[in-house]
């Protein structure tokens, strides 16, 4: 579904990705790790097309397209959705009308319900936030579970989610948990799916919810290793990424 080839990124004429490589299949799901400040978030970004990351080197294609020159629109329009680390507060904008809009630009001619949209908030524990500005005074936890809200109405085929884990407490995990399963058509086998992801996590909490295919240690802007995500979390946690550099898994 992306396959990434060499990609080199500069922002503000600083390099901040340095010749990487990566692939994810159809209905497979891959983390990230790396510590911070590594170039994780920028990865995601410019996968998503934001212009301040330009690409100085190598290619980003998406179901086959090269997709490199493509605006965000377009790879929005295309099915590539973002969960943003930080994402903005939108004064002016009710979060119901946020939800509406992506549903209604997913079904043409359809009229989306009052009850439909507070439907698809129950499930995120967020119907009493409808009403208010999209993130305005949410807690971290409530951003996290809104901007899931939004995914969930836009329904992209590929999810990438910057630390959907982070601030979440622990019985809101399992809602986050159980929505990126529904994103990413968990429920169904590897083969039948049409949906893949990209996880970034410090911690992994969300893979104890969300099973990956494949993880990668991104360290100084270059994936620096890959192999199963329970084993890399283990050998980080036990040795941190200091080890990374000279691993034999390199
Ligand atoms: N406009 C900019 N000018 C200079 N450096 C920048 C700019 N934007 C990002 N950076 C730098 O790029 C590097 C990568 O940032 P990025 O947010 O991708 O890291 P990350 O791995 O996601 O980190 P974290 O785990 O802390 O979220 C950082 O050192 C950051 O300071």
């Amino acid at each position: 579904m992306l396959s990434i080839e060499n990609l080199t990124v500069e922002v503000d004429d600083k390099r901040i990705l340095n010749g990487v490589n990566m692939s994810i299949r159809e209905g497979e799901t891959h983390a990230l790790f790396g510590p911070n400040g590594t170039g994780k978030s920028s990865l995601l970004f410019t996968i998503a097309g934001i212009p301040k990351y330009k690409v100085t080197d190598g290619k980003i294609y998406y179901k086959r397209k090269d997709i490199t020159d493509a605006p965000m629109d377009e790879r929005a329009k295309l099915g590539i959705g973002i969960l943003f680390q930080h994402p903005p507060v939108i004064r002016g904008v009710k979060l119901r009308d946020m939800v509406r809009i992506s549903m209604e630009s997913r079904n043409p001619g359809k009229k989306i319900t009052d009850e439909e949209i507070a439907g698809l908030a129950r499930k995120l524990n967020l119907e009493s936030f409808l009403d208010r500005d999209v993130n305005s005074g949410f807690s971290g936890g409530e951003i996290k579970r809104s901007e899931l809200l939004q995914l969930l109405a836009q329904r992209p085929e590929f999810v990438m989610l910057d630390e959907p884990d982070s601030g979440v407490d622990l019985v809101n995990i399992g809602l986050v948990g159980n929505t990126i399963n529904e994103l990413l058509e968990k429920e169904k086998k590897t083969m039948e799916r049409t949906k893949s992801g990209l996880i970034i996590t410090h911690f992994g909490n969300i893979l104890d919810f969300v099973k990956a295919d494949k993880a990668y240690v991104m360290m100084k802007g270059k994936m620096l290793c890959q192999g199963n995500p329970v084993e890399l979390l283990d050998d980080i946690r036990k040795n941190g990424y200091g080890e990374c550099m000279s691993c034999m898994r390199r």
